[in-house]
């Protein structure tokens, strides 16, 4: 039976779905060096945020397949290292969102109205109604830097209290931002405008240290700043400075450059300045949809089923996946025979998908064929989450083109493959009941359904030449099960495929290519 770690506080729905198909073990609070000692015993490690998962974690985790983080940022996995060693990382991307969007209305408003301090104050037995004279949200300007799924459920609710709505996201079109009720801006125009600005961006590169002594100063002075999203993405001293300051007019934060927050500035400043323990996603609503979606994941992934929401391989709906497994396995198949048939070591595939794989949903299929054409180099090593990283690291380039015109099968891929010991193709399709047939091979047609052993040979089409292949093959013991020539015109080139019952002995592809009429020959295990 598969070992689930989890290493974090996890729902119990989450638990018990884990516990369909595995020993669980619930150990929190883990120290890195402790949690390095015991990872080689799991298959699957599930976390929150609490866990850091590196690099020395992850290749302690030898029997790790997958990752699955109860939420939604992955920035406390290496991700790069968990692709290198083909281990799935998958995540929950939508089943905190209002959780997270509801925090920070809830900050925004406790900000507006220092709700915190005034709890506080009538809590040590004061009644001071001076102190805590507010602002009102309504009609005010809401500055949103990231309108995915948090900022747009932010920009819902705001916009039905009134608020005016800006916003920045490089990645979404004006007629997105309209459709949610924002105006989409620079982001100066936004910190020169916004009287609340509220983060929901991942933390990258780009949007580290976003909000810094510099951007800070282009805000007024009355400006209030969210951040639900990461930490690090605001300069956490040049804040708490420009708030003492009465640059801005304070702050409401759920998350910090390193948690738990340590010694820090920020804890100095009075009711302009709100702090919580990052509870973006601590709901009870929150907790149970990320622990289910992460337990499901990770179950089917131990049970060989792809996952749903994997964050190192290409997403796709339960729908699609169901649609191209067949398609998989052809783009598998071909990629291993087409690897084969190249020998040496293969600098360039072509990936042609041709007919109805002409879509934009087939873009698995070219992974699938890296998958099929590294796997005689790899074996079991190579899987859909690591085979285009292996390919990359092996020099292999990648040409994907799509023929929608194609007409000869429904749906048909075409693959090409040029090394170092020349070019080679294949094409397959399937046929009748998801049938995997070979349609051409190095441009000659022919319709074989492929076999575990096969014999390729480039020969001249001649009389004589199949009897003379086939006495050789019977005087070494090697039984032929089906085959079939393809040529172009009679007495051209010609390309013979048989299907053997056991491998080649060694030596047999030499006598073979001394057959008068026989250029070439090639065996392939599949
Ligand atoms: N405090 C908490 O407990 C929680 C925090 N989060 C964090 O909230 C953030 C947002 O999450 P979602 O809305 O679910 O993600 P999302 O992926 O739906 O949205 C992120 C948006 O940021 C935009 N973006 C990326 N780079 C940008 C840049 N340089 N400038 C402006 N926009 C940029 C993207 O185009 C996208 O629209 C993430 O960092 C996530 O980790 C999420 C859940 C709970
Ligand atoms: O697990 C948590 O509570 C944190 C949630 C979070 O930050 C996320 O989902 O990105």
């Amino acid at each position: 039976m598969s070992k689930v770690l989890v290493s974090d506080p996890i729902d119990q729905a989450g638990i018990d779905i884990l516990s369909q198909v595995a020993t669980v073990d619930v150990k929190t609070g883990l120290k890195p060096d402790r949690l390095k000692e015991i990872i080689g015993e799991y298959d699957a490690l599930m976390i929150r945020s609490g866990t850091r998962v590196t690099q020395e974690i992850i290749e302690a985790g030898t029997q790790l397949k997958i990752i699955g983080r109860a939420g939604v940022g992955v920035d406390n996995v290496d991700v790069p290292t968990a692709t290198r060693r083909g281990i799935v990382v998958v995540n929950s991307p939508e089943g905190n969102t209002i959780a997270a969007a509801e925090h920070a209305l809830a900050m925004m408003l406790a900000l507006s109205r220092h709700i915190p301090d005034a709890n506080a104050s009538v809590k040590r037995g004061a009644w001071d109604r001076n102190s805590f004279i507010g602002a009102e949200v309504y009609k005010k300007t809401l500055g949103i830097v990231g309108l995915g799924k948090i900022g747009s459920h932010v920009a819902a609710v705001a916009k039905a209290m009134g608020m005016k709505l800006l916003a920045y996201d490089p990645f979404i079109s004006t007629e997105r931002a309209e459709q949610i009720g924002c105006q989409l801006v620079d982001l100066d125009l936004l910190f020169q405008q916004a009287d609340y600005i509220t983060l929901h961006i991942p933390k990258t590169p780009e949007t580290t240290h976003l909000i810094n002594a510099v951007t800070l100063a282009k805000m007024k002075p009355n400006a209030r700043i969210i951040n639900c999203a990461r930490g690090g993405i605001i300069e956490e001293t040049a804040l708490a400075a420009a708030v003492k300051a009465g640059k801005i007019a304070g702050a409401a934060l759920d998350v910090f450059e390193s948690e738990p927050l340590g010694e820090s500035d920020l804890r100095s400043l009075g009711k302009e300045m709100i702090l919580t323990p990052h509870l973006g996603a601590s709901t009870t609503e929150a907790q149970v949809n990320v622990a289910i979606d992460v337990a499901e994941q990770i179950r089917d992934v131990l049970l060989g089923l792809p996952a749903r929401s994997a964050v190192n391989i290409p997403g796709l709906g339960p729908d699609v996946l169901e649609e191209l497994k067949p398609y998989m396995q052809l783009a598998e198949t071909l990629g291993n025979l087409v690897g084969q048939l190249a020998g040496g070591r293969v600098e360039l595939l072509n990936v042609r998908l041709q007919g109805e794989l002409a879509t934009n949903k087939s873009q698995p299929l070219v992974v699938a064929s890296l998958k099929g054409l590294l796997y005689q180099a790899l074996r079991e090593r190579v899987n859909y989450v690591n085979a285009s990283i292996e390919a990359k690291e092996r020099g292999i380039r990648v040409i994907e083109t799509r023929d929608a015109s194609a007409r000869d099968y429904a749906g048909s891929l075409h693959l090409e493959a040029t090394g170092t010991l020349g070019t080679h193709s294949v094409t397959g399709a399937l046929l009748g009941d998801k049938e995997i047939h070979l349609t051409d091979v190095d441009g000659f047609p022919i319709n074989v359904p492929p076999s575990k052993y096969m014999l390729f040979t480039l020969h001249r089409d001649m009389p004589g030449i199949i009897g003379k292949l086939g006495s050789l093959l019977g005087s070494f013991n090697v039984n032929i099960a089906s085959m079939q020539v393809g040529r172009k015109i009679v007495r051209g080139d010609a390309v013979m495929a048989l299907s053997i019952d056991d491998p080649l002995p060694d030596g047999i592809l030499a006598e073979i290519t001394k057959v008068p009429g026989i250029r070439d020959a090639f065996t392939v295990t599949l």
